[in-house]
């Protein structure tokens, strides 16, 4: 097993965003995370990568236990995120936002490239070489000196998985990465992390276009008010009585099948 969060729980106050809350990735999979809006799923992500300490559960990943790490530690073991709201330097080119994802693995360290030492100049050439080889892997080559706040909402975001990519990560998780998409943009993106898992990575990934997911991934966990309340695969998911329930309520039947369910 590649992740196991074993009994996850964060409390806000009086609120329990994540209530024990279990998840298994083998390596290789797609995972995708579903759930109705406020329904716990960012607040998994923040404390699997460390924003959030869990007031209980355990994470461990490799065989290592790294629940209550910082954040930068645990992209050291190689997990790295996209969030919800894309997060670039607008006014920075493509090729810088990309090699900022390498700073955590760097090591020539900050007094070498201000005195610019050889080493400091060998690794950022490394680095460069390497964030324009992601740059082609993600569909933007050639687009590397252009300003990020330039680009398509679309390759806004392939910057930023671009960026998460270039450290090498062993799992990757992605937060509603067709979020504002239209139809062939949630296409390309679909096909986008399918080649990343085809290249060695694996991907959990939270999703509100339901009929992304689930043709995209391997197994699905649905959380709702805090509570992971299945986790199987597609098949099983858009049937699921309490999945209906959770995204359409009570009164309604039929399957969860269309895209985009909230
Ligand atoms: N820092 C915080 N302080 C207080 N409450 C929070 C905090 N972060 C999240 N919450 C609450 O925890 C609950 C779960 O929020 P979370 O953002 O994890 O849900 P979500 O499933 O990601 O929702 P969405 O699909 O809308 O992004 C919500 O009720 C939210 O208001």
């Amino acid at each position: 097993m590649l992740l196991s969060m074993q009994g996850i729980t964060k409390r806000f106050g009086g609120l329990t965003a994540v209530d024990n809350v279990s998840l298994e990735v083998r390596q290789g999979e797609i995972v995708g995370l579903i759930g109705p809006n406020g329904a716990g799923k960012t607040t998994f992500f923040n404390i699997l990568t460390g924003i959030y300490k869990p007031d209980a559960g355990t994470i461990t990943f490799e065989g290592r236990e790294i629940q209550g790490l910082r954040p930068f530690r645990i992209a050291q073991c190689g997990i790295a995120r996209t969030f919800q709201n894309i997060r670039l330097l607008k006014e920075e080119t493509v090729l810088d936002n990309v090699k900022v994802g390498m700073f955590h693995k760097t090591d020539a360290g900050l007094w070498a490239s201000i005195l610019g030492l050889r080493s400091a100049r060998n690794e950022e050439r490394m680095v460069t070489e390497e964030s324009l080889r992601i740059l082609e892997t993600v569909g933007l080559a050639g687009y590397e000196h252009l300003l990020a706040g330039n680009l398509s909402y679309g390759n806004q975001r392939r910057v930023e998985i671009a960026r998460a990519l270039v450290s090498k990560p062993k799992l990757l998780l992605l937060d509603e990465p067709t979020a504002g998409m239209n139809a062939e943009e949630v296409q390309e993106m679909t096909d986008l992390i399918k080649s990343i898992r085809e290249q060695g990575t694996t991907v959990v990934l939270i999703e509100h276009n339901v009929s992304m997911v689930v043709g995209l991934c391997d197994r699905i966990a649905v959380l709702d008010h805090g509570v992971k309340i299945v986790d199987d695969v597609p098949e099983v998911i858009i049937s699921h009585p309490a999945v209906i329930e959770a995204y359409i309520g009570k009164e309604e039947g039929g399957e969860v099948s269309s895209g985009a369910a909230h």
